[in-house]
């Protein structure tokens, strides 16, 4: 198994994307729980890449593989960028009892530059205000996390991954349970953002933010079944097939 990081890639035009990531015969899992199976795809950098497929046929276990927090078994993954990931799990994956704030959780997105234990600077608070802005969440600042709805608590996630300033940011299912305005203010966010260089990869249950990615890769039982564009991919006829055996 090889993991490898390149040159960060030059923005490249829209219809002349190079790969971002890309990964052949890619497995991992679990101990004794192999999940993944020999994919084969490429992620493009300076678009919004969705991941699909119903619940348990991988998506999360792909991300934390590209994220670097699950280490593939065997293939291969490569990176062209040399900067980490910035990895925005499912809330449900984040305590709520945590005793900490809005402002600190988004704040705790900066100690990757400046460490756990150091004053962040006047530049880091701005990035952290900017983040809060776009989320949203002013607001609830000075609200403890584990007081907020999900929704909320989701919000604030995202802004600590905006914070971390990556050029490419991945994220498990962002808009599940947001209401409808919160949704589209992701979905408009995440498009912002690629126009911005970043490179922004979703695992979703959301079929409208999926139809709405540059690219789509679908996953059934650990396999991939199909890449490409999402119009064309996610048929009904696909999507019922997909559903009825999984
Ligand atoms: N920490 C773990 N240890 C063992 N097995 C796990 C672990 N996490 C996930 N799995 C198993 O790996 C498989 C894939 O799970 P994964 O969370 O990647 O799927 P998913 O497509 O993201 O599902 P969902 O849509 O429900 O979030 C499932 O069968 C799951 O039970």
């Amino acid at each position: 198994m090889k993991i490898m990081f390149k040159d960060s890639p030059s923005p490249a035009p829209a219809k002349n994307r190079t790969p971002r990531i890309r990964f052949t015969e890619l497995s991992a899992g679990y101990p004794g729980r192999p999940v993944l199976h020999e994919l084969d795809a490429e992620i493009p950098a300076l678009a919004l890449t969705a991941l699909v497929g119903p619940n348990g046929s991988g998506k999360s276990t792909l991300l934390g593989v590209l994220a670097g927090v699950i280490q593939p078994t065997s293939g291969e993954l490569h990176h062209a960028g040399d900067r980490p990931p910035a990895f925005v799990p499912q809330r449900s994956a984040v305590g709520d009892t945590l005793p900490l704030t809005v402002r600190q959780t988004v704040e705790m997105g900066r100690w990757g530059e400046r460490g756990p234990w150091r004053r962040l600077t006047r530049q880091d608070r701005a990035i952290v205000e900017t983040a809060m802005e776009r989320l949203g969440i002013m607001d609830l600042a000075s609200r403890q996390l584990g007081e907020l709805s999900g929704g909320q608590r989701q919000r604030a996630l995202i802004a600590q991954g905006l914070t971390q300033e990556s050029e490419l940011l991945l994220l498990d299912e962002p808009t599940t349970g947001l209401d409808p305005e919160a949704r589209e203010r992701i979905a408009a966010l995440l498009t912002e953002l690629v126009t911005d260089g970043v490179t922004v990869v979703q695992a979703t249950h959301d079929l409208e933010a999926a139809r709405s990615a540059d690219t789509c890769l679908l996953l059934r039982d650990g396999h991939l079944v199909g890449q490409g564009n999402p119009e064309q991919l996610l048929t009904a006829s696909t999507l019922a097939r997909m559903w009825e055996s999984a």
